[in-house]
């Protein structure tokens, strides 16, 4: 089911300017991989490496462990969607998706079965005869997909294809692309800056930042345990504080300002006395009473925004934070307030003070 994509240290270069230097990663037969990251930070660019639209300057690409570098794009086998979908506007739906059949010299007689079987995967055979220009950016978008992958591509490639849809559009969308990518099981390489996005579709992410590969993950441990300060503030909210590690008697704990929170699942190289990072995200704060355990805070703002309430507040050291919690029958706390923020343990992300590395020991590579 699928095939394994390997790519090993690869190289790009556009002129004088490196773009990737050496990037390697594998993406398993059938898997969901999305290139995640900042504008600019090469995601297209690695994408368009694959399909063979952009030569390879260094290192390799291999299909199931064939080397591809220079296969021609024609003949490698991969369909692809764009963001601004790339379908032929003076043809129907069906001529539309028919096109690459033809192009292969299907005949003419399966041609019809298959284009039919594809419409209704991706649920718009009602609008087979429709011309492009009196369809919606989903229903354009869906023909893209399905004139991608009715040629039964070895891997699907898709560069930011919700981009151009409205926010309610996009997420009917990308439960669509997830359902059919599972159905037909299909190496899917997928582009996108959205998070939420790449959360939600995703087996496995990649955070790239200017060319390179900061963390390749399921979407919950990118989200839960950031391999670095980059991925834990690009990926959703976080707070980064400064704290010491104390070790004693083999213990060890972090002291944020005057508190103290035993942490048994940091790594053993971790030194008492060591500056450390911490990053917490804003839902993971307990708020305690003033005389409580935790940072000493004072609110300085709220806004209510219905299931959760925005906290920002300022810690005694000046620093501003945000604190996000479940909005509930009580009053919101009101500005000025004295409180403490307490954290669970396991939900607090530790690196080194260049905010390099994650110093938590997951369960996972215990
Ligand atoms: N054909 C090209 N010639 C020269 N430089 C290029 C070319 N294509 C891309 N670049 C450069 O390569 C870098 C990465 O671009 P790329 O389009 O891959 O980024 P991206 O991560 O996909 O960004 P975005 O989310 O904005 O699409 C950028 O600095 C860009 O200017």
């Amino acid at each position: 089911m699928g095939v394994a994509i390997s790519i090993e240290n690869a190289v790009k270069r556009f002129g004088k300017d490196t773009i990737i230097n050496g990037l390697s990663l594998d993406i398993k037969p059938g898997e969901f991989f999305t290139l995640l990251g900042p504008s600019g930070c090469g995601k297209t660019t690695l994408l368009r490496m694959i399909i063979g639209f952009n030569s390879i300057e260094g290192g390799e690409i291999k299909v199931d462990q064939k080397v591809i570098n220079n296969i021609p794009t024609n003949k490698r086998n991969m369909g692809m969607v764009f963001q601004n979908y790339a379908i032929f506007p003076h043809m129907s739906v069906k001529d539309n998706v028919a096109f690459g059949l033809k192009n292969r010299k299907v005949p003419a007689s399966q041609i019809e079965a298959q284009v039919d079987e594809i419409l209704k995967i991706v649920k718009i055979d009602h609008l087979k005869n429709r011309m492009p220009a009196k369809l919606s950016g989903g229903q354009q978008q869906r023909v893209a997909l399905a004139r991608a992958i009715v040629i039964h591509p070895e891997v699907l490639l898709m560069d930011e294809p919700l981009s151009n849809l409205d926010a309610k559009l996009r997420v009917e969308m990308r439960n669509a692309i997830k359902r059919i990518q599972q159905q037909i099981g299909i190496t899917t390489v997928y582009v996108t800056h959205d998070q939420e996005e790449a959360l939600a579709v995703s087996d496995r992410i990649a955070v790239m930042n200017g060319g390179v590969i900061q963390q390749i993950d399921t979407p919950k441990n990118i989200y839960q345990r950031p391999a670095n300060l980059f991925v834990s503030t690009f990926i959703g909210l976080s707070n980064i504080l400064s704290g010491i590690a104390l070790v004693k008697n083999g213990e060890t704990s972090i002291q944020i300002q005057d508190y103290s929170v035993p942490m048994e699942h940091v790594s053993q190289d971790v030194k008492d006395g060591q500056n450390i990072k911490v990053s917490i995200r804003p839902e993971e704060f307990i708020i305690n009473q003033a005389d409580g355990d935790g940072i000493p805070a004072t609110v300085k703002s709220s806004v209510f925004l219905g299931i959760t309430t925005h906290y920002f507040v300022t810690l005694a050291n000046g620093q501003e934070i945000e604190v996000i919690q479940n909005s509930d029958i009580w009053d919101i706390i009101p500005d000025g307030s004295n409180i403490r923020l307490a954290v669970q343990p396991q939900k607090i992300n530790v690196y080194t003070e260049d905010g390099n590395r994650n110093l938590v020991v997951r369960r996972d590579q215990v």
